[in-house]
């Protein structure tokens, strides 16, 4: 009798081109140029002191994206089926949960990078102390901590041993490895549409506030929108451009399709006998795409880092001996003294 759709059958494997070559390649180009975009950018960042709330929290995401570029390997060589079954176990145990958990802090860090985007375009002179810088690297901290502690026990509970060479991870997991497992993605769940929410908040004020300084700067006849200093000094002229909303982009592009993907996939997991094989493999499919929109994430944001950030900037085309002017033809503000967008770092903003 023929067995419809088991995973030995080959129609329901998830080891198809897809896992075997397609993923391998897209992770590989991601591993080579996030790996050495990143590395540039965390050694610039190396050099550029936490005087702002902004540069603290891009900190941690270069962070977040070296880690997260340091799992791609492990996945490349897994997916591709040249791994050991030690080294596809140690995927799932530990490289997929630090992959999760950096995902989570970028997450978290975006919609932080957001809000304070907000704050400096509302209350562009608002300035800072060293108290608050330190208040934000505890933040920082206690994000990294409490992300950690909800993922070790996904790598704790990962403790069974397969049963055969073509497992998947929830086949290593305990009972309450999988309880836990369908937990945690709840509590991410939770974490990413937060976070989603204060993004869409944030950059529709960004956008209101936007539309009024513009409908200002018309009226008197000024190229750009207009701020004022507080005590009624020489008004400062603000380059604002598209750029502020790339980080509304990249969010929506890296992390919503995944969450909309996650969900089902999730179930499959934990409640797979709903499921009948074909839709599964849908789902585990339709998650890989998506996860993958996630990895590119740690290719984008060092776009984020060059065109909203003007000590990022400053700094990197002095480690490269470029002018500081060559990117001006991108509408970028350079030199440190140059009065830029609240909305991007501008270190004579004083953000
Ligand atoms: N949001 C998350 N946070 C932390 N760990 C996670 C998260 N989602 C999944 N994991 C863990 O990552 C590993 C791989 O999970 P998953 O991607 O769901 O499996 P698979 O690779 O079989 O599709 C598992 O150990 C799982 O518990």
């Amino acid at each position: 009798m023929e067995v419809p759709f088991n995973h030995t059958n080959g129609s329901c494997s998830r080891d198809n081109i897809l896992k075997a070559v397609v993923f391998p390649v897209l992770y590989s180009v991601l591993f080579l140029l996030g790996g050495a975009l990143n590395a540039l950018a965390a050694w610039v960042f190396f050099r550029i002191p936490s005087r702002s709330y902004f540069i603290i929290y891009l900190k941690n995401i270069v962070v977040a994206d070296v880690v997260m570029t340091f799992t791609f390997p492990f996945k490349i060589l897994s997916d591709s089926g040249v791994a050991s079954v030690g080294l596809r176990v140690f995927v799932c145990r530990v490289s997929s949960v630090l992959f999760y958990l950096t995902m989570y802090v970028s997450i978290l860090f975006f919609g932080l990078i957001s809000i304070d985007r907000c704050r400096k375009t509302l209350w562009p002179f608002r300035g800072t102390n060293a108290a608050r810088l330190t208040r934000r690297k505890l933040l920082s901290g206690a994000i990294w901590g409490s992300l950690l502690a909800l993922c070790i026990p996904n790598v704790v509970l990962t403790s069974r041993t397969p049963a055969s060479p073509r497992f998947k991870c929830s086949d290593l997991k305990t009972e309450a490895g999988l309880r836990w497992h369908e937990v945690v993605n709840h509590v991410c769940q939770v974490i990413f549409w937060v976070n989603l929410v204060a993004v869409v908040v944030c950059y529709a004020l960004i956008t209101k506030e936007l539309y009024v300084s513009y409908s200002r700067a018309r009226n008197r006849g000024a190229g750009g929108a207009v701020a004022t200093t507080p005590g009624g000094g020489k008004p400062r002229k603000r380059s604002v451009s598209g750029n502020v909303f790339l980080v509304l982009a990249v969010f929506f592009v890296c992390f919503v399709p995944f969450h909309f993907a996650r969900v089902p996939y999730t179930m499959s997991q934990t409640r797979d006998f709903l499921f009948d094989c074909r839709l599964k493999l849908f789902f585990f499919q339709l998650k890989e795409i998506t996860l993958w929109l996630t990895s590119l994430n740690s290719l984008l944001d060092p776009l984020i880092y060059f065109f909203l950030c003007q000590s990022f900037r400053t700094t990197l085309f002095r480690i490269l001996r470029v002018a500081p002017g060559t990117c001006s033809w991108l509408g970028l503000a350079s030199g440190e003294n140059t009065a830029s967008t609240p909305l991007g770092e501008s270190a004579a903003a004083g953000v």
